[in-house]
């Protein structure tokens, strides 16, 4: 047997033993911040570099779409998919304005912006909360390590115990599955012919 297999997944399951163990009021607290929005009729907007913006991009799409059961769609956006305007705002105006100038065109007070980033450190996503708080919309931070610059500018954090970036990814993406599956439930339990297919 290959022990770098068994290796992987007991550090993998390590992490989500410790993770449990510290943040389970953390994720109930970020599932609320979610929760409100929708019920409220706001927009989710996600962000994040490499694996996190395949992140952004997998969670909108649950929310817009579905998970695990038929309802109505809840607003939701990733904005890390539009290359035109990926490209002209990174060639314009720089890298690390392509996610704020997006908060900055579309998010609205009663929005959450969702952040994951492993770092905490990556100054488009910095730049983004910033221009959230400006507009008074809600930031909630994904992160890992000691949360970074992000952990500071966000309105809540959710940070995975551990200095590996794919493993706080694999965390991450297991959290708002948890958290979309939380809502979902919640939403029919409360709305139960909200439109839609549902
Ligand atoms: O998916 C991975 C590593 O697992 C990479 O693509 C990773 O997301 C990139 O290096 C990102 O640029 C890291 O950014 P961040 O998480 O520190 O904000
Ligand atoms: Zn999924």
């Amino acid at each position: 047997m290959d022990d770098r297999i068994t290796g992987a997944l007991r550090e993998l399951a390590d992490t989500a033993a410790r993770t449990a163990d510290l943040l389970a009021d953390d994720i109930a607290r970020a599932a609320d911040m979610v929760r409100d929005t929708v019920r409220g009729g706001g927009t989710l907007f996600f962000c994040g570099n490499g694996g996190s913006a395949a992140d952004a991009q997998h969670m909108a799409t649950e929310y817009v779409v579905r998970y695990r059961r038929d309802r109505a769609a809840y607003p939701a956006v990733a904005l890390t998919t539009d290359t035109s305007l990926l490209t002209a705002a990174g060639n314009d105006f720089g890298f690390d304005h392509v996610f704020s100038r997006q908060v900055e065109a579309l998010c609205r007070s009663g929005d959450l912006l969702v952040i994951h980033s492993t770092s905490g450190n990556s100054p488009n996503v910095l730049l983004a909360a910033r221009a959230a708080r400006a507009k008074g919309v809600r930031v909630l931070a994904f992160s890992a390590r000691d949360g970074g610059a992000l952990r500071p500018l966000a309105d809540h954090n959710v940070i995975i115990p551990t200095d590996r970036t794919d493993r706080a990814q694999e965390l991450h993406l297991c959290i708002e599955h948890l958290i979309c599956d939380m809502i979902e439930a919640d939403e029919l339990a409360s709305r139960p012919v909200a439109g839609g297919v549902a």
